[in-house]
Order: structure tokens, then C-alpha cells, then sequence
């Protein structure tokens, strides 16, 4: 049986605020993780101008006081606020959501690393960008569970990659204690992760009424890229010889970068919509595997048996 796409008026070069051009959040409740930079701040200043409360965590929460008080002097917005959170950090994470109360719209697991160039481990001994991009976030969904269903129709929308085309999750070595680290294989399998993780939500807490989604926000030029060496910003197209930095035409803004995961978190456009992946404000096709691709969903990473398998590797590293 095939199911019919879901698809939106916005493309690649639509930004949020045009995304909730019209949408009044008024009244309404959003978590964002990483909420303090790149992608997630446009994201946290898209909902909070469409009248959204918005709660950024963020490692450092002076990191958002200039956002903080952007929203604040712009009368008739939203608000935002920020709370540590350290997602490498089981008990940062419980105390970030003992803060929380009251109803959450919407849960945007934003924040991320990528490509970090040495294997390092957290206090729960997982592989940092596993650690921060997946198993911090499934601890925070867990936490927010009661939250969101607290909610009218609770959102939980999981920023993924379309890197998760490189690698289905390994679950016979996920901390490469046997293969050899890659860090792009790690961000990858992390990314692949993601859209798991919002897979098995979808799964398991719709009789709750809550939604899930994974999206590729596109390629943006960020703090994410902070690991990456000349060499490979040069390979990427994104460096020329003398070391600038190039502005390509399929790179995105920032506030571009942020519309699919808007989309997702507010607009009525999407309600009800759950388990799917989105990219470009389009829900993209499912691809039988990653191979040699950039667009689309790899089978792997929709499958709701490794969703349920990877929620139980998840669930007992945080027992
Ligand atoms: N920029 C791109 O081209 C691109 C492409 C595909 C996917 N993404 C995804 O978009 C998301 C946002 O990335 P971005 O490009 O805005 O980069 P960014 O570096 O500006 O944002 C990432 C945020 O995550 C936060 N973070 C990292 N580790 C954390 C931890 N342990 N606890 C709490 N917060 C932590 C950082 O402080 C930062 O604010 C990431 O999940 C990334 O994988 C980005």
C-alpha cells in the first residue's frame, strides 16, 4: 500500500518566519535544544515572533541572553527563556525537565555535533555524537513525555542529516569499541539515530495523541562545522585556496535552514502528520538504502523494528 506524500506550498529557499507567516502561537509552549546558535536560534526566533513561548536549552544559557532579549523588546512577540542542558549528561537532562511545567507544544531536538576527530566517551561510556545527537534527546522525550501529552496534539521534531544516508545504525558495535573510529560514520549512525528515534515516538506514544517527525534542515554554514580542517572544507566546496570561505548557491541561511523544522513544530499544515522525514518543507521519498545519495529517507532509518530495538539499547544505557 502506498501512502501519499505529504507536501507543503514552502521549498528550500522559503525561511521560517515565512513558514509562520499568518500562524499565531499565542498561548503555545516550545522547547529547543541548541537553541542558542545556528539553526536552532533561528528556529527559537521564528516561533517566539509568531507569539510562541520558547525555552532553549542550551550548555550556557547567557549563549541566548542577546536572543532573549531581541524577543524582549519586540512588543506583541513571544518570549524566550534558556536552562542548562547538557545532553552528554543523564542528570543535566533530568533537571532540565523537572524545570519544565505545564503543557510543551512542541519538543525541537535541534542540538548536535558533528565529526568530532578522536572517539570520546561520555559518563555513560557512549560515543559522544551517539551521546549527544540520539541518547541525550531520547532521555529528554522520555522526560517531556508527560509534557507533551499534556499538550493539545504534542510535537517532538528530531533534526536529522541527510549524512544518515551513510550509515544504517550498527547495532553490533554502536561505540566502536570494535571497528575502528570514524567520526563521519559516527555522526552518521547518530543522525540515522535521530530518525529512529522520532520513528519509534511516532510508534508508541501516538495513542497519547503526541506526533513525531525527523527532518535534513539542508546544508548551512554553522558552529557545526567547527571540527572540519581546511582540507575538508576545501573537498566540500565550501573554502577556496586562499582559505575564504564560499558562499554556495545550494547552501542555505540560517533562517532557511530552520523552516522545515518550524514547519514541523507549528504549522497547522502538519497536524496530525507523524513518522515521517522531511527535507526542503516536502516530505521526502524513502530510498532503499543510502548509497551514493543526498536526498531522501533510507529505509533503515524508518524501520520500526530497529526504532523498537534501538529504544531498548537506549532505554538500558539510561536504566
Ligand atoms: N548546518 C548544517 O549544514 C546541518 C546539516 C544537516 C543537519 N544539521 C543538524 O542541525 C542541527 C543544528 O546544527 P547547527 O548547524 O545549527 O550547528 P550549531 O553548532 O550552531 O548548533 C548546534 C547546537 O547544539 C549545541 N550542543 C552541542 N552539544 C551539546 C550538548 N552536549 N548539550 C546541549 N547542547 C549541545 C551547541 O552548543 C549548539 O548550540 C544539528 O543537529 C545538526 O546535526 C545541520
Amino acid at each position: 500500500m502506498s501512502v501519499q506524500r505529504m507536501t507543503s506550498p514552502y521549498d528550500s529557499r522559503s525561511t521560517a518566519f515565512e513558514v509562520l507567516e499568518g500562524v499565531d502561537l499565542t498561548g503555545r509552549h516550545y522547547v529547543v535544544t541548541g537553541g542558542a546558535s545556528g539553526i536552532g536560534a533561528e528556529s527559537a526566533r521564528a516561533l517566539a515572533r509568531a507569539g510562541g513561548q520558547v525555552l532553549i536549552g542550551t550548555r550556557d544559557p547567557t549563549s541566548a541572553q542577546a536572543l532573549i532579549d531581541e524577543v524582549a523588546a519586540a512588543p506583541g512577540r513571544g518570549s524566550v527563556q534558556a536552562a542548562a542542558l547538557d545532553l552528554t549528561s543523564p542528570s543535566s537532562v533530568a533537571a532540565f525537565t523537572r524545570s519544565v511545567d505545564g503543557a510543551v507544544d512542541a519538543l525541537v531536538a535541534n542540538a548536535g555535533v558533528m565529526a568530532i576527530p578522536t572517539r570520546q566517551l561520555t559518563s555513560v561510556g557512549w560515543e559522544t555524537q551517539l551521546a549527544t545527537n540520539y541518547l541525550g534527546h531520547f532521555a529528554l522525550a522520555l522526560g517531556l513525555r508527560d509534557r507533551l501529552r499534556a499538550a493539545e496534539a504534542g510535537r517532538v521534531v528530531v533534526v536529522s542529516s541527510s549524512a544518515h544516508l551513510r550509515s544504517p545504525f550498527d547495532f553490533d558495535d554502536p561505540q566502536f569499541e570494535r571497528r575502528p573510529y570514524d567520526r563521519w560514520t559516527a555522526y552518521s549512525q547518530s543522525k540515522t539515530a535521530d530518525v529512529l528515534l522520532a520513528t519509534g515516538i511516532a510508534e508508541r506514544w501516538g495513542g497519547d495523541g503526541i506526533v513525531a517527525n525527523a527532518l535534513m534542515p539542508g546544508w548551512i554554514t554553522t558552529r557545526l562545522q567547527r571540527h572540519l580542517d581546511d582540507e575538508t572544507l576545501r573537498s566540500m566546496g565550501a573554502m577556496d585556496e586562499e582559505g575564504n570561505r564560499i558562499e554556495q548557491s545550494f547552501y542555505k541561511t540560517p533562517q532557511q535552514g530552520a523552516s522545515t523544522t518550524v514547519l514541523l513544530a507549528a504549522s497547522p499544515l502538519v497536524d496530525g502528520v507523524t513518522g515521517r522525514y522531511f527535507e526542503d518543507n516536502q516530505e521526502a521519498a524513502t530510498v532503499p538504502d543510502g548509497a551514493g545519495r543526498t536526498n531522501g529517507v533510507a529505509a533503515y532509518a524508518v524501520d520500526r523494528s530497529a526504532a523498537g530495538r534501538l529504544w531498548d539499547l537506549g532505554s538500558s544505557a539510561l536504566a
